[in-house]
C-alpha cells in the first residue's frame, strides 16, 4: 500500500518522546523549548504587530510550554499576562516556569482572573491540557474552559484568538471529543483559531469535535522524526494510522503546515494520481475490470444506477447492472454505456458469477431488503471483491457476519453501524469520562477485525480499517454539502468500480472516499448525487496536470 502521513495515539507519541530522552541526544527540556519556540512562531507570524496576549498555564508539561511561549513573546515585544497553577510540575516545566517568575508574575489560573475587567487580550494562549489529559477537567480549570468555550460557537461571527497548545484543553487526542461532555457538539467546547501540535497529528485533531474545534492545525516540527522512524516498528500494536485531508486548503479547517516543507502524502491522493498514469496491462476494456451493480424492483432504479455511473466513471471497464427482469424496463434510463442482465435469483446470481470476468459486485443501494437476503449468500459465496451498502447492510444484520471475507468492503454510516454492531455503537455514545477515550477509529477497527471485512464508517471524519488492524481517516469536513441523498450511493459505486480495476479493498475504499470528496469540493454547494460521478473525469484531469 502506499503510505500517507502516520498520525500517532498519545501512547505512540510519548514512546517516542521517552525514546528520545533515553537516548541522550535531547533533554526534555530542550524538547519543550523547541516546541514553545514553535508555538510562540506561529503567532508571531500570524499576528506580526505585537499585542496583549493571556498564556493559561495548566499543572503539566503542556503549561510548561506555555511558560516558554510567555517568555518568547515577552521577548518578542508583547505585553505577557500569565494565570498559572500553584502546583510543583515535572522538572522541565517547573525549570520554565522559574524563568518566567524571573520576568513576571503568575497569577492565579481562575475565572475571575481571566474575566478581571481591563484585562482583555488579542491573544489567548491555552496551555492547559495536552496529551496528558486523564479526566474530565473540574472546579476552577472546568469553569474556565467553559467560560472560554462560550466565546466562540459556530455562529459566532467573532471568534477571540485562543491559539491552544497540542490541542484545545479537554479534547481527548486519542478520541476527538471533550472528556466529560456530550459527544454532540455544543456551544461550550473551546474553539481555537489556531493548534499547534507536534511532530504528527493524533487522531482527536481529525476526529469527532477535534477538526471543527482545532482552528487551523499547525504541525511542528520538533526534531522527533528519527525516533518516530526507529519507534514506528516498535510500537505495540504495529498498526500504522494514515490520515488524509483535503487537497484544497480552507482558512481555519485543517491545514498541516510542515516547517520543513514535507509534502503530506495522501493515501487516497497518491492513488487516484497512479490510477490516472497508470499503463493497462491490456488496452481491452476487460482489463480495466467488469462490475456488477445489482439493483432492486420497480421504482427502486435511481440508487443503483448512481453506483454504476460511479463506477463507469472511475474507470471500470464495464459495468452491468443487474435487476429483478420485472424491473428492467424501470431501469433502462441513462447512461447508454452500462449494461443490463435480468437477475431474479441466486441461482441466477450464481451462473452469471461462473464468469472470471467479474472482478467486483455491489449490493445494497436501491436493492430492497428482501432480495439482498436472497442474493447475499451467492454473492459472499463467490469471494468476489464487493461492496456492501445500505439495504445490503440491513441484510447483513439479518443474517450474520459469518461469511464475510477480506475481499467484502462494508460502508456503513452510524445508523447502520448501529444495526450491525449494537455494542461498539453504545460504547461509541458514552460520555466519555477518561482519556484515552473510546473513539470512531477504535471501534472501525473493532468491526473490521470480527467481521473480517473492511469498514469504512462514513462521516466528516470517514474510518477505514482493514481486519489487520491498518486504519486510515479521511476528515473532509470541509465539504458538508456531501451530505445530500444519494451520495453513499455514488461513493460505493467509486469503490466498486475501483475494486473492479484490481485495487486492494482497503486502498480502493480509501481512494474512494478521496475521490467522493474531491469531486463535491470541485462542484461546491447545490451539489447533488447525480453530480457527483460527472465531476469525476475532472478531478482525474487536475490529478494530471
Ligand atoms: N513529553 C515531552 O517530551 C514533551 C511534551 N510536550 C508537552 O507536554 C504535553 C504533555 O504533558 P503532560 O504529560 O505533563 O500532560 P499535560 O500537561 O497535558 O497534563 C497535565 C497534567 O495534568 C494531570 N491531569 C490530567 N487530567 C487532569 C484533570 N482533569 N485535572 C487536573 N489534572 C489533570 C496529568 O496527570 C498531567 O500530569 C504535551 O501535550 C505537550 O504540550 C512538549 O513540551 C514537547 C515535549
Ligand atoms: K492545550
Amino acid at each position: 500500500m502506499l503510505t500517507g502521513t502516520e498520525i500517532l495515539t498519545t501512547a505512540q507519541m510519548r514512546a517516542i518522546e521517552s525514546a528520545a530522552m533515553a537516548s541522550g541526544e535531547v533533554t526534555g527540556l530542550q524538547l519543550m523549548e523547541r516546541a514553545g519556540t514553535a508555538v510562540a512562531g506561529q503567532i508571531r507570524l500570524r499576528w506580526p504587530k505585537p499585542g496583549r496576549v493571556t498564556v493559561l498555564c495548566g499543572p503539566g508539561n503542556n503549561g510548561g510550554d506555555g511558560y516558554v511561549i510567555a517568555r518568547l513573546l515577552h521577548h518578542a515585544g508583547w505585553q505577557v499576562r500569565v494565570l498559572g497553577m500553584d502546583n510543583s510540575p515535572g522538572a522541565d516545566a517547573a525549570e520554565v516556569k522559574r524563568q518566567w517568575a524571573k520576568i513576571g508574575p503568575i497569577l492565579p489560573l481562575t475565572e475571575a482572573e481571566l474575566r478581571r475587567r481591563g484585562e482583555s487580550s488579542d491573544v489567548y494562549v491555552d496551555a492547559i491540557f495536552g496529551t496528558g489529559l486523564t479526566r474530565a477537567p473540574q472546579e476552577d480549570i472546568a469553569s474556565i474552559l467553559l467560560h472560554m468555550g462560550g466565546w466562540g460557537g459556530d455562529w459566532a461571527y467573532y471568534r477571540p484568538r485562543i491559539v491552544s497548545v497540542d490541542c484545545p484543553s479537554g479534547l481527548c487526542l486519542d478520541s476527538g471529543f471533550f472528556l466529560g461532555q456530550s459527544r454532540v457538539a455544543g456551544d461550550l467546547e473551546l474553539r481555537a483559531v489556531m493548534t499547534v501540535a507536534f511532530d504528527s497529528p493524533k487522531p482527536g485533531h481529525l476526529l469527532g469535535l477535534g477538526p471543527d474545534c482545532c482552528g487551523r492545525l499547525v504541525i511542528a516540527d520538533i526534531g522527533l522524526a528519527h525516533w518516530r522512524v526507529t519507534q514506528r516498528r516498535e510500537i505495540a500494536d504495529g498498526k500504522a494510522l494514515e490520515v488524509q485531508r483535503p487537497a484544497a486548503l480552507t482558512a481555519d479547517w485543517p491545514i498541516f503546515d510542515i516547517p520543513d516543507n514535507r509534502r503530506f502524502a495522501l493515501a487516497g491522493k497518491k492513488q487516484a494520481e497512479w490510477l490516472t498514469k497508470r499503463h493497462a496491462t491490456s488496452d481491452h476494456k476487460f482489463g480495466h475490470g467488469h462490475a456488477l451493480v445489482l439493483a432492486g424492483g420497480i421504482a427502486r432504479g435511481g440508487a443503483a444506477r448512481l453506483a454504476a455511473r460511479a463506477a463507469l466513471r472511475v474507470g471500470a471497464g464495464l459495468v452491468t447492472l443487474a435487476p429483478p427482469r420485472s424491473a428492467m424496463i424501470d431501469h433502462g434510463g441513462p447512461p447508454d454505456a452500462l449494461m443490463r442482465r435480468g437477475i431474479d435469483d441466486a441461482a441466477t446470481l450464481d451462473d452469471l458469477l461462473t464468469d472470471g470476468r467479474i472482478t467486483a459486485l455491489c449490493i445494497g443501494p436501491g436493492c430492497g431488503i428482501d432480495r439482498a437476503t436472497a442474493l447475499l449468500p451467492s454473492l459472499l459465496k463467490s469471494k468476489r471483491p464487493a461492496v456492501l451498502d445500505a439495504d445490503a447492510l440491513s441484510a447483513l444484520a439479518e443474517i450474520g457476519l459469518t461469511d464475510l471475507h477480506q475481499g467484502c468492503v462494508l460502508t456503513p454510516h452510524l445508523g447502520e453501524f448501529a444495526r450491525l454492531f449494537p455494542d461498539l455503537t453504545e460504547r461509541l455514545g458514552e460520555k466519555p469520562r477518561t482519556g484515552p477515550a473510546y473513539s470512531k477509529l477504535d471501534a472501525a477497527r473493532e468491526a473490521a477485525a470480527r467481521s473480517g471485512a473492511v469498514v469504512l464508517l462514513k462521516g466528516p471524519d470517514t474510518v477505514i480499517a482493514a481486519p489487520d488492524g491498518r486504519a486510515i481517516i479521511h476528515s473532509a469536513f470541509d465539504v458538508p454539502w456531501l451530505a445530500t441523498a444519494g451520495s453513499g450511493d455514488v461513493l460505493a459505486g467509486l469503490i466498486t468500480g475501483l475494486l473492479a480495476r484490481g485495487l486492494p479493498p482497503l486502498d480502493a475504499a480509501a481512494t474512494g472516499a478521496w475521490l467522493h470528496a474531491a469531486a463535491a469540493r470541485r462542484f461546491g454547494p447545490g451539489l447533488i448525487a447525480d453530480d457527483l460521478p460527472e465531476q469525476i473525469p475532472a478531478v482525474f484531469r487536475d490529478l494530471r496536470a
